[in-house]
């Protein structure tokens, strides 16, 4: 499979993919295979292949991956279906495998390999995510960032003020220039222009190695422990005035950058359900294919089928992911009644159902072992017919 390219090949800018935090936040859809490895909707592929065909397309010739929960599907994926587009290789390094503690944060992945990262000479490192949904150009990234000459770059999105709580935000001052960075702040700062909406950090940075490795090697050790980039590292930058912001170009007339973290239930359905239809916002990955199974002759409204799953004629559901291969059965509802989802299966805070196969083989057990009802419930009362009566 070929991949259209940039016409400016980044050289030595290396890119560096972080795959190995838990996802915990997706709950079960995670207990088996790292975030990065998790199908998105129906399609054939995975979530990771949005950053690698951007990767790819802005012309990278290597990659660096960072693993350490389950990396097992992740790294069969990336060998079978993306290690030929990358013609100087891709180095894979687990964070397990490389001491007993393992990474100790994102930073800390990157500390933890400097001296692999040295023999390939590079001039910048771009640190990506493998658990985003994203259209961004990479290659117009990394220009900026040399445009700039600013040590470290920030790639930024508008989030609605509703959600800004899960992510990196930047301050701006009157004048429009960076002020403040607080990592997942309690009470996000609106923006001036847009005061339902607040300037996050998508975690896709762009830093000359140089400075990286200074600002990774003073946050060594127990004492100082700056192992993570949003809570340490950004911050740092920010005192140093090292830190320049890169906003992505915003949705005018579908020419915008598309950029989603799918790190919750609600953020994972919905981004999903933005490739519902028949237009999506940006090109599938070449590596995606349409729909592998479908819901047959249900209501289904707001709701993803993972891979192999299936609803049953005239069922309904409402805002639900439906696990890989699970098979709800005819007239199945949920949905509806928060208290009886609740039940049996795991609804977050945004109103999101998550229902796995395991929770619907709970439910057919506690089901079938409850007692059945009595169809009458007295007794019929017995009433003998007196002779006379007779
Ligand atoms: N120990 C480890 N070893 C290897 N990989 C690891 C790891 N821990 C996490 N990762 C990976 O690193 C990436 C970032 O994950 P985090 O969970 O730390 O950041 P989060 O998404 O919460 O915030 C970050 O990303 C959001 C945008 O999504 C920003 O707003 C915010 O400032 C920033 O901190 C993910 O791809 C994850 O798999």
């Amino acid at each position: 499979m070929t991949f259209p390219r940039s016409a400016a090949a980044p050289s030595r800018c290396l890119p560096f993919l972080l795959a190995g935090g838990q996802g915990s936040r997706l709950f079960e859809l995670t207990s088996r295979v790292c975030k990065p490895a998790l199908s998105f909707g129906s399609f054939e592929g995975r979530i990771v292949d949005f950053v690698l065909s951007a990767t790819v397309r802005a012309g990278f010739e290597n990659l660096f991956v960072a693993t350490q929960y389950r990396p097992d599907g992740l790294c069969r994926h990336l060998d079978r279906n993306w290690a030929h587009n990358f013609a100087r290789g891709v180095s894979i390094r687990d964070g397990a495998a490389l001491s007993a503690h393992g990474y100790r944060g994102t930073a800390d992945a990157v500390r933890a390999n400097i001296t692999s990262l040295d023999a390939f000479g590079p001039r910048e490192i771009m640190i990506l995510s493998g658990d985003h949904v994203l259209d961004i150009d990479l290659a117009a990234l990394l220009q900026h960032h040399r445009s700039q000459e600013c040590p470290v770059t920030v790639a930024a999105t508008s989030v609605p003020l509703s959600t800004a709580g899960d992510f990196g935000i930047f301050d701006l001052d009157a004048g429009g220039r960076l002020s403040g960075f607080v990592e997942k702040p309690a009470h996000p700062t609106p923006m001036a222009d847009d005061p339902g909406r607040a300037l996050a950090s998508t975690g896709i940075y762009v830093f000359d190695w140089i400075w990286l490795k200074a600002a990774l090697r003073a946050g060594a050790g127990p004492a100082a422990a700056r192992d993570d980039f949003g809570q340490d590292i950004l911050p740092m930058a920010l005192q140093e005035k090292a830190l320049c912001v890169y906003r992505l170009p915003e949705g005018d007339e579908g020419r915008g950058a598309y950029w989603r973290d799918v790190g919750t239930l609600d953020a994972y359905r919905l981004a999903q359900l933005d490739f519902d239809a028949a237009e999506t916002p940006v090109a599938l990955p070449k590596t995606m294919r349409r729909p592998v199974t479908q819901s047959v002759d249900s209501f289904s409204e707001g709701t993803v089928y993972l891979p192999g799953s299936r609803a049953g004629r005239r069922s309904q559901i409402r805002n639900a992911i439906v696990g890989p291969g699970v098979q709800l059965p005819v007239g199945f509802r949920a949905g509806f009644d928060e208290e009886e989802d609740a039940r049996w299966f795991r609804r977050s805070a945004g109103g999101t159902l998550l229902i796995t196969a395991e929770m619907m083989a709970r439910r057919e057990t506690t089901l079938r072992k409850a007692p059945t009802r009595p169809l009458f419930r007295q007794r019929p009362r017995m009433t003998s017919l007196s002779p006379m009566e007779g």
